[in-house]
């Protein structure tokens, strides 16, 4: 396949990020449909990326190779079955961006067993800094994964799970992922003001902090443990933290919360097959 046309049903935050993702990669606007419910939150999207807008979702669809489903879990089998006739007939390839919805009820809604992969990607794809899982039913042909993968790729790293169980697990890493760095964040910029740093200072900082500890923690051939005890001088200021952190169970407070995620992702599997 070259260059495929890709339509992505439902333009909101996650569609968003992917869509700036491919166009700052050089995918040309016009192999690009997005859809939302009204045109006006369609205008900024056609405004920055020049990509074809409609409010019909069979329209979008109409000549896609590609569909990507990326409206909310809780509304997808309505759309889902809405359009079931026109995928059936023309058969892309279905990339479904939902939390928690399984590959097998996309299937059962359309009727018949599609091609379809799943993917778990997050919003960092904005910036071609993203983390995708993908998982691919039986259906999809070799070509159809690769095609999956390039795309996603544009938007940053790309891993296959090999069971479907395991894009919950990618679900609570990386798909939630952001949030629990951005909550992290806010929590040490608000600390450090408390300290007496202005609001500004205390931002700058730590954002920054943030980047070069990423950027250590992927470019180095340490481990991040390493890299934290290179940080911690033996009864020095972190050493300080760090026991206040492992004082309140950090580590399993994380693993609680990771727990949580993923289970939701389950939970919301049984819930919204009916
Ligand atoms: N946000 C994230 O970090 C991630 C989200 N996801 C998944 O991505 C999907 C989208 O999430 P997100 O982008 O945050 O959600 P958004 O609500 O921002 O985007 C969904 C968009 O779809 C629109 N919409 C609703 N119904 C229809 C319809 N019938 N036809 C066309 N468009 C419609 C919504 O419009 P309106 O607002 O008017 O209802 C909204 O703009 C979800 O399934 C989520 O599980 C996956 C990974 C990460
Ligand atoms: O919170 C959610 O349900 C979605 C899926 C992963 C990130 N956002």
């Amino acid at each position: 396949m070259s260059t495929p046309s890709i339509a992505f049903i439902g333009a909101g935050n996650m569609a968003f990020s992917i869509i700036g993702g491919l166009i700052k990669q050089g995918v040309d606007p016009k192999k690009v449909w997005a859809t939302n419910i009204d045109q006006e939150s369609l205008n900024k999207l056609e405004q920055e990326f020049q990509v074809n807008t409609t409010t019909d979702n069979h329209q979008a669809i109409s000549e896609a190779d590609v569909v990507v489903l990326s409206v909310k879990p809780q509304v997808l089998k309505s759309v889902v079955t809405d359009l079931a006739e026109t995928l059936k007939q023309n058969n892309p390839l279905i990339i479904s961006i939902a939390a928690g919805i399984k590959a097998e009820t996309l299937q059962d809604w359309i009727g018949q067993p599609l091609a379809i992969v799943r993917c778990m990607p997050n919003t960092p794809a904005l910036l071609q800094c993203g983390a995708s899982g993908l998982y691919k039913t039986a259906e999809v042909t070799d070509e159809q994964a690769n095609v999956a993968e390039t795309l996603m790729n544009a938007v940053g790293i790309t891993l296959w799970v090999q069971n479907e169980q395991g894009i919950d697990a990618v679900t609570a890493v990386s798909g939630s992922g952001p949030a629990y760095y951005f909550l992290f964040m806010e929590a040490m910029q608000q600390a450090g003001e408390a300290l007496g740093l202005d609001a500004e200072t205390a931002k700058q900082l730590t954002l920054q902090t943030a980047l070069g500890a990423a950027r250590m923690a992927i470019e180095s051939d340490d481990a991040p443990s390493e890299l934290r005890r290179k940080v911690t001088s033996p009864g020095g200021t972190t050493e300080q933290a760090i026991q206040t952190f492992q004082k309140g169970n950090l580590e399993a407070l994380v693993k609680q919360a990771m727990q949580a995620a993923s289970d939701r992702s389950e939970e919301l599997s049984e819930i919204l097959a009916k």
